[in-house]
């Protein structure tokens, strides 16, 4: 079926998995940690565990990436010098966390499955390695940019330390790199099964970005973060409500430890 306002086809794989995941989009911009983002208010230990987490997730993926480099699902999407996040966390990390921030790199439960699934999809489904690369670059080609100016003054930060992350300096224009990312993904050949399948996986790619951002909210909360928030804006709630107490022992251990594990931030 045409779409009456394009050229494409609706049956094109970068429509659907927009179409796919507009609901999810939704519910990942109204999360408390990207609520921060939008409203100016992140705080340097937001950012800084937030960091960490991509770091995880971008050496996954990228790994990912280019051990299946020329897998005909990932060929046409491979574009490592114009995309890859890698390097550039590893500059932000050691702007933020010093020299030896390898060994302060501190992530939740959630930042391990994340990256658990891009590992393990790299080795024995890399067709739907697209669905990941897609949520991520796309996503940081688009509302990512106003984040980065939006983190760089709410930080204060001068020039562009600590901000490469946001940075592409191999792409000119990222609404013309989207279009070629985005006709690149149409290319892919996909039997209807696989198609339903990286639709499905991209649906879960942000669902696991929803959970590392709420993970990472309830590792802050357990600690002195609040107290870093600027005055006026609403603390938040230093333990759970009691309705959900309910937290197994295991979890609150992890908790604190990465409670404490902050504290060396
Ligand atoms: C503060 C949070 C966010 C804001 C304000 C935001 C905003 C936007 C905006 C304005 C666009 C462009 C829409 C368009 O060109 O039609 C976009 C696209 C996109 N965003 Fe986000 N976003 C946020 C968070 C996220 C997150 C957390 C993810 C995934 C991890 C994500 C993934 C994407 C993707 C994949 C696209 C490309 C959609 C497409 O053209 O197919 N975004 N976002």
């Amino acid at each position: 079926v045409y779409s009456l306002s394009s050229k494409t086809y609706d049956s094109d794989l970068s429509e659907q998995i927009k179409a796919a995941t507009q609901e999810t989009h939704v519910r990942a911009e109204n999360t408390d940690l990207m609520t921060s983002f939008q409203k100016g208010q992140i705080t340097r230990t937001q950012y800084k565990v937030l960091l960490c987490s991509l770091y995880e997730i971008y050496t996954a993926l990228e790994e990912a990436l280019d051990r299946n480099s020329s897998h005909p699902a990932v060929a046409p999407i491979y574009f490592p010098q114009e995309l890859d996040r890698t390097e550039a966390l590893e500059r932000d990390l050691e702007f933020f966390l010093g020299s030896q921030w390898r060994s302060k790199v501190i992530v939740p439960a959630a930042t391990h499955r994340y990256a658990q699934r891009l590992r393990e999809i790299g080795k024995v489904k890399p067709e739907l390695l697209v669905a990941h690369a897609y949520t991520r670059y796309l996503g940081d080609l688009s509302g990512g940019q106003v984040l980065g100016k939006l983190a760089q003054k709410a930080m204060e930060l001068e020039g562009k330390d600590g901000l490469a992350f946001f940075s592409f300096p191999g792409v000119s224009s990222a609404n013309r790199f989207k279009q070629l990312y985005r006709s690149r993904m149409n290319s892919i050949e996909l039997s209807e099964e696989q198609r339903r399948e990286v639709l499905q996986e991209a649906v879960d790619a942000f669902n696991f970005n929803i959970q590392v951002f709420d993970d990472l909210q309830k590792m802050l909360s357990v600690t002195s973060e609040s107290a870093e928030k600027p005055k006026g804006t609403s603390r938040s709630t230093p333990f759970p409500p009691p309705s959900s107490v309910q937290l197994t022992v295991g979890l609150c251990v992890g908790l604190l430890t990465v409670g404490i594990g902050l504290y060396n931030f």
